[in-house]
């Protein structure tokens, strides 16, 4: 490390809170990207500039300042911190855990200032941050779920597993060495490796949140682009380009069934109950045909009260496996009215289901197969899923 000096790399350290307190401010403010979120983490960035010591920058201020200044700088910075990645991946768990590890590390590092005991104070610290970033770990494991690769959550997690580790061997350094602590009281700079490795970690954090945030804004535009904003079911442009690649895929010997679905009597809820119960019935409908379908099925709302399942296949031609999902999917909703204004509004819906034909790029010759299922199903009384040539379910 003899190309840097500590008192370099502590400087470079503190621009880089400033510029990204900015960069983060001008995102919220002037582009309107995660507002609350990048205002949290402009404020973290700023305490952490101000509080920071920057090679003997605290060296005329009073003894008990020069240690609690850095301390509850770090401390509150952290907090902003996950405060913002909660934000950033909206979770709706309410703060009060992140307020109970700060306050309690607060407090310690406060009696560890008032008993006059560096180690103490360094402890509480160091026990409060370990802890802090532990549940910032935790909040990108959910908050991502399942929507990102393991190799995307370990990278964009490993900041936070950095910091908790380095906090907790500080934490392990104090209790074995305790004279190792209040460094800063004895006007004595960090080594060049701690400096250095101290920046990579909060570069590496702010990183790591830009990430999240990139994601963020890409799923949400993806949402708005290939969901239906009613329902959350796919939009039509969305359902045909599944329906495309799944053609592509029957070339390969991945079949797939068509489940086209038309609601009965649509209008009457409409004109009997006014259109938001319409709306709430087009909810309620998709809330169940989505928890009846796997997690590989496709559901696409194809117009009005009119929708699509596309349902994947163990072998090409299965379509009473096929049949069966669909059957589901029909006694489902009639299982379940929609709860409206006191009312209990029963719902139904008609199924036509057809295999899909090799060599139609589009999926077109299927979904008119499917389309005359479900015009049968119509005219032999509703409710009912027809398939093919034969009629499998029927309740009246
Ligand atoms: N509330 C609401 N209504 C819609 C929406 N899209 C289409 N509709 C209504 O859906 C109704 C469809 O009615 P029809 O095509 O006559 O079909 P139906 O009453 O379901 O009759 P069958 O299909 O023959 O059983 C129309 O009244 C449309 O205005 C929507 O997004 N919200």
């Amino acid at each position: 490390m003899e190309f840097l000096d500590v008192p370099t790399i502590l400087k470079v350290s503190a621009a880089f809170n400033l510029m990204a307190a900015l960069a983060w401010l001008t995102l919220a403010q002037a582009f309107r990207i995660a507002p609350r979120a990048g205002r949290l983490m402009a404020a973290g960035h700023v305490l952490r500039f101000a509080t920071q010591d920057w090679g003997g920058g605290l060296a005329g201020w009073p003894p008990l300042l020069q240690q609690a200044i850095p301390e509850f700088g770090l401390l509150g910075c952290i907090v902003l911190l996950l405060l913002a990645l909660r934000r950033m991946l909206r979770s709706r768990r309410p703060p009060s855990d992140i307020a109970w590890v700060g306050g309690l590390g607060a407090f310690g590092i406060a009696v560890g200032l008032a008993i006059g005991s560096a180690p103490a104070t360094e402890l509480a610290s160091a026990a409060a941050v370990t802890t802090l970033a532990l549940l910032a770990v935790r909040e990108v494991v959910r908050g991502v779920g399942s929507q990102l690769s393991r190799i995307a959550t370990g990278v964009t997690t490993l900041p936070f597993a950095l910091l908790a580790g380095m906090s907790l061997a500080h934490g392990a350094e104090l209790l074995l060495e305790p004279s190792w602590s209040g460094h800063l009281l004895r006007g004595e700079l960090p080594t060049p490796e701690r400096a250095v490795l101290w920046y990579v970690v909060t570069a590496s954090i702010t990183l790591s949140l830009i990430a999240l945030m990139v994601w963020r804004v890409v799923t949400r535009i993806q949402h708005l682009t290939y969901r239906d904003p009613l329902t959350g079911s796919l939009n039509r442009r969305a359902f045909e380009q599944a329906l495309t690649e799944a053609q592509a895929q029957l070339q390969r010997g991945h079949g797939f069934a068509l489940a086209m679905i038309d609601i009965d009597h649509f209008k009457r809820v409409n004109d009997l109950h006014g259109h938001p119960a319409g709306d709430a019935a087009l909810q309620h409908c998709v809330r169940i045909w989505q928890a009846g379908l796997r997690k590989v099925d496709r559901l696409g709302r194809l117009g009005g009260e009119e929708f699509c399942a596309l349902l994947p296949l163990a072998s090409p031609g299965d379509l009473a496996t096929a049949a069966a999902v669909t059957e589901r999917l029909r006694a489902a909703l009639a299982a379940e009215p929609l709860a409206w204004e006191g009312l209990l509004l029963p719902l139904s819906a008609s199924f036509g289901v057809a295999l899909p034909v090799a060599g139609d790029a589009a999926g077109e010759i299927g979904l008119a197969r499917a389309d005359a299922e479900l015009y049968r199903a119509k005219a032999e009384g509703r409710n009912r899923v027809c398939v093919a040539t034969h009629l499998l379910g029927a309740t009246a």
